[in-house]
Order: C-alpha cells, then sequence, then structure tokens
C-alpha cells in the first residue's frame, strides 16, 4: 500500500529544475562531510525535499531546494520545522565548506512568509567571522525579492582532528 502511493506522488510531482545561476559551481557536499545528511538531502527524486549545492563566484555556499509536499505544514505551504533543518544543514554545510569542522550550536530562525509546497527557493549563506571555536553563519531561504526565513547559526568546531 505504502510503495503505491509512493509512486502515485512522484508522478504527481514530476521532474524539478534545481539548476543555479550563472556562475555558480556544483558543490559535492558528501564528498566534503560523508553521505549522512540524508534527511534533507538523501531523497534527489522524493517528495519530501530535493536540493542540489553550488558555491558562488565569491565561494559562499547556496542551494536550489525544492519543498515538496511530504514537508507540509500550514496547508499548501511548508512546515516552520522543514524549513528549519533545511536551515540547519546548509548553514552548517557552509561553515565545513569554509574549512571548519562543526556541528550546530544555536540556530535562531526567524519566519518571514508562508512557503508554498512544490516552489523552488534559493538558500543563501554568509560566513559572517570565525572566532576561537566559534563559527557564525547568516542564511536565508528567499525567492526573488521574497524571504521566507532567515537565519543566524552559531557552530562550535568539534574539538579533534
Ligand atoms: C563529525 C562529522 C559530521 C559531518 C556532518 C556535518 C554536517 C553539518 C550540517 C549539519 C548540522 C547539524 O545538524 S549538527 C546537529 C545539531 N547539533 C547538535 O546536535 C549539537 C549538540 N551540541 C553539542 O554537541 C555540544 O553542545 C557542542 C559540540 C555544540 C559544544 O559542546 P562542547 O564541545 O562541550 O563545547 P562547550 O564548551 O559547551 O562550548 C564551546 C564554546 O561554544 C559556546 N557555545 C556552545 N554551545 C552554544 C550555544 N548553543 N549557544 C551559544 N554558545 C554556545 C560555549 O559557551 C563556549 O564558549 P566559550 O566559553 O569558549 O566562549
Amino acid at each position: 500500500m505504502r510503495v503505491v502511493k509512493k509512486k502515485v506522488l512522484v508522478d504527481v510531482c514530476g521532474p524539478v529544475d534545481l539548476s543555479g545561476d550563472e556562475g555558480w559551481v556544483a558543490f559535492d557536499a558528501p564528498a566534503l562531510v560523508g553521505a549522512s545528511l540524508r534527511f534533507v538531502s538523501g531523497e534527489p527524486d522524493g517528495n519530501r525535499y530535493r536540493v542540489r549545492y553550488y558555491r558562488d563566484a565569491e565561494q559562499q555556499l547556496r542551494a536550489r531546494i525544492w519543498f515538496g509536499p511530504e514537508t507540509e505544514g500550514p496547508p499548501g505551504h511548508s512546515h516552520g520545522g522543514a524549513m528549519a533543518a533545511v536551515l540547519d544543514e546548509v548553514l552548517g554545510l557552509a561553515a565545513w565548506a569554509a574549512g571548519h569542522r562543526v556541528v550546530v550550536g544555536n540556530l535562531n530562525i526567524s519566519f518571514r512568509n508562508l512557503l508554498p509546497l512544490e516552489e523552488v527557493v534559493t538558500v543563501e549563506s554568509t560566513v559572517i567571522s570565525a572566532a576561537g571555536r566559534k563559527v557564525m553563519v547568516h542564511g536565508r531561504i528567499c525567492l526573488g525579492e521574497t524571504v521566507f526565513a532567515e537565519a543566524e547559526c552559531l557552530c562550535i568546531t568539534l574539538p579533534g582532528k
């Protein structure tokens, strides 16, 4: 029964264009951090999220991401926790991409607009500072001028190699 339901959803959703902007270069997240990031990035043809990572011309991490029907919270729109999971992954990964071996210690999110399901949006990230074990990364989920969520993320470097 579950298999049939999933197949129908796949047919309904169809392919999604996750191509990047001009000048963006594809970024291989598993090559850097391993294959553990399955919750957000693990099902590239599924109905939860579909994600592709890039670096922009300034080397900052970017993600093109589709929020599928399985991320629903308010009817027809993404769950806030679904957006939080994406920001946790992308902003933590941004610190790794900048050379810091971290986990996320604190993630402060403001939800600014309801995010419609099955929309392809962009996650922007900027590494703001690195001092001692603390790496601050800011980011937002947006589409054009519309900001759906913005976040400040304190990453803490892991001890040891
Ligand atoms: C491995 C392959 C992975 C590979 C995968 C990589 C993927 C990255 C993307 C995924 C991101 C995630 O989902 S990560 C998963 C979600 N995150 C977690 O589960 C983290 C759980 N928390 C922890 O493990 C711990 O609390 C740590 C590591 C964050 C910190 O513990 P600690 O090592 O004992 O260090 P501690 O002394 O407490 O803190 C060091 C300094 O940071 C400050 N600090 C610590 N936490 C906070 C905080 N929440 N808010 C403010 N400040 C904080 C302290 O005040 C201190 O400042 P001072 O006194 O020095 O000034």
